[in-house]
């Protein structure tokens, strides 16, 4: 198989793409394990993606059993550099609207029970994470969405995601506290996922499409997942759309990303006194720099 350079993860609702022709299923093993689901590659308008249902295509597991390093060092072992995530989220700010869709460029991680690291085990690095989206992706998937011109759907550009652990919603307490720390939207899965891109050298940037206001606003129910399973759908086929328009405009210009160099001042143990193990676990990402 040739290198794919372009990974598509589908969140709660998108758990496959429908405009894919020549379509064809990859079971992948990897050092952490296996991916959430098969990657499903097939072609986009020509161009090679790779598809990956993070829940699994019947929605299986949960936002902390979602194995995260699998899903990022499988997109790596097939070429993957460039990943664009489509996530559900709840909105933290009235002017967000459900079916609206947010590119957003920062994160407050709230998750408690994630391996968000490929380092540990005899190799020490700390990635730099302040600007954890890659702008560049970012800004192809926002021209892309005013391009398609989708009616009563708002775009906004930039935004923090408040990376909650789940399964369960946020109290009222805990979702006011977020609006406060400058929240614009909430979901349970990106952050993770964007480290560990970030660790792998892809660059990373999150389709969030909004489902549901949480459970702060004073005019709408606090949300369940009954309440935005019609969101979802309609999601699903907006965030298509997007997606592959998407990969239309990029696979046009493939660009060079900060986040491909991003290990290059990043490991501080010396790379000959790694042990050998981890060394062989973590080659695909370090022979770079081997
Ligand atoms: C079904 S609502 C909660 C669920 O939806 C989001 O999933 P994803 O980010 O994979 O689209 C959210 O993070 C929760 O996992
Ligand atoms: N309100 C919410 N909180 C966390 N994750 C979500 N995904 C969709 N809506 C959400």
């Amino acid at each position: 198989m040739s290198d794919i350079k372009i990974g598509i993860i589908g969140g709660s609702g998108l758990y496959q793409m429908s405009a894919l022709t020549n379509v064809r299923e990859v079971s992948v093993e990897t050092p952490f394990g296996k991916p959430s689901d098969n990657l499903i590659v097939g072609e986009l308008d020509g161009v090679e993606v790779a598809f990956l249902a993070r829940h699994g295509r019947n929605h299986h597991l949960t936002p902390t059993e979602v194995p995260y390093r699998a899903n990022i060092y499988a997109m790596k072992q097939i070429g993957v550099e460039y990943l664009i995530s489509a996530s559900a989220v709840g909105s933290l700010q009235a002017e967000v609207k459900p079916l609206d869709l947010v590119l957003p460029d920062q994160f407050i991680d709230r998750t408690k029970s994630r391996t968000s690291t490929f380092f540990g085990k005899g190799i020490v690095g700390h990635i730099a994470f302040g600007d954890p989206i890659c702008h560049q992706l970012s800004g192809v998937l926002a021209d892309s969405i005013e391009s398609l011109n989708l009616p009563d759907i708002s775009l906004h550009k930039g935004g923090t995601y408040v990376c909650m652990e789940g399964p369960a919603f946020s109290t009222k307490a805990e979702s006011n506290m977020y609006r406060m720390l400058g929240g614009t939207i909430i979901g349970m899965t990106n952050l993770p996922e964007a480290k560990l891109a970030r660790e792998a050298e892809i660059a990373y940037a999150t389709l969030a499409l909004a489902t549901d206001y949480d459970c702060w606003h004073p005019d709408h129910d606090s949300v369940t997942v009954d309440m935005i399973i019609a969101n979802l759908h309609k999601n699903a086929s907006n965030a298509q759309q997007v997606i592959q328009q998407t990969v239309r405009k990029l696979s046009a210009n493939l660009f060079v990303s900060d986040a491909h160099s991003a290990l290059k001042y990043t490991i501080i143990t010396p790379l000959d006194k790694v042990p050998d193990a981890t060394k062989q676990k973590l080659e695909l990402l370090l022979k770079k720099y081997l």
